[in-house]
């Protein structure tokens, strides 16, 4: 019996993640990560790193993150303290859903995840002070192939629910799509 229950976003392999909360009088368990159940939702590798962030203050948003092929990543991402606004964009080459994102609220509360695809890029919006991050990585880290798109970008049009309180230098500096950029060709 999976503990895990997949939802489409209506585009291809990026899926919300519902966990089912085994309570007692104690509190809960929760099963956070399951290769086999996962498999099914198209998290085919061996996790290869975690990650937790801690992010100060309401508002801030980091991203938009992606790894250029051959190092580009799945990612499973998961609120664990406070609230986040949790954006995934369709970079895939080719895609029918290219440019396009959706985006979902994880919390503490609901425990549910963001299951996201190689070849996508990833950002959130903090909804509270003190949001915690875990994630799950499906590739080394890869400095040298790590690109970014301005999460502020016209053309993506992401309408972040809050007033953007704070972003990194190297955030507020990556540069928005351009006519010449095609994608990320995951056969590369
Ligand atoms: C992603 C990563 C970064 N780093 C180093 C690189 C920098 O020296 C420092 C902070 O990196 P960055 O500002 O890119 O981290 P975030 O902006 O918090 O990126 C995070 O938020 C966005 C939304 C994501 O999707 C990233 O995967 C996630 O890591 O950690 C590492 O050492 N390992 C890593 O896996």
């Amino acid at each position: 019996m999976s503990r895990f229950t997949l939802i489409e976003t209506g585009i291809g392999g990026l899926r919300i993640v519902e966990r089912q909360r085994l309570g007692d009088e104690r509190g809960f368990l929760s099963r956070l990560f399951c290769a086999e159940e996962l498999a099914s939702a198209g998290w085919d590798k061996p996790v290869a790193q975690i990650n937790h962030t801690w992010t100060q203050a309401r508002g801030t948003v980091r991203g938009l993150h992606f790894q250029r092929p051959p190092h580009a990543e799945m990612k499973l991402v998961t609120c664990l303290r406070g609230a986040v606004w949790d954006v995934g964009l369709d970079l895939r080459a080719g895609s029918p859903t290219f440019l396009h994102w959706r985006a979902v609220e994880l919390s503490a509360d609901n425990g549910r995840a963001l299951l996201i695809p190689q070849g996508f890029a990833h950002g959130f919006q903090a909804l509270t002070d003190d949001c915690e991050l875990l994630y799950l990585h499906s590739a080394p880290y890869a400095a040298q192939a790590e690109g970014g798109l301005s999460a502020t970008d016209p053309a993506l049009g992401i309408n972040w629910p809050l007033p953007i309180a704070l972003r990194s230098g190297r955030d507020e500096r990556h540069p928005g799509v351009t006519p010449e950029f095609t994608g990320l060709d995951l056969n590369s």
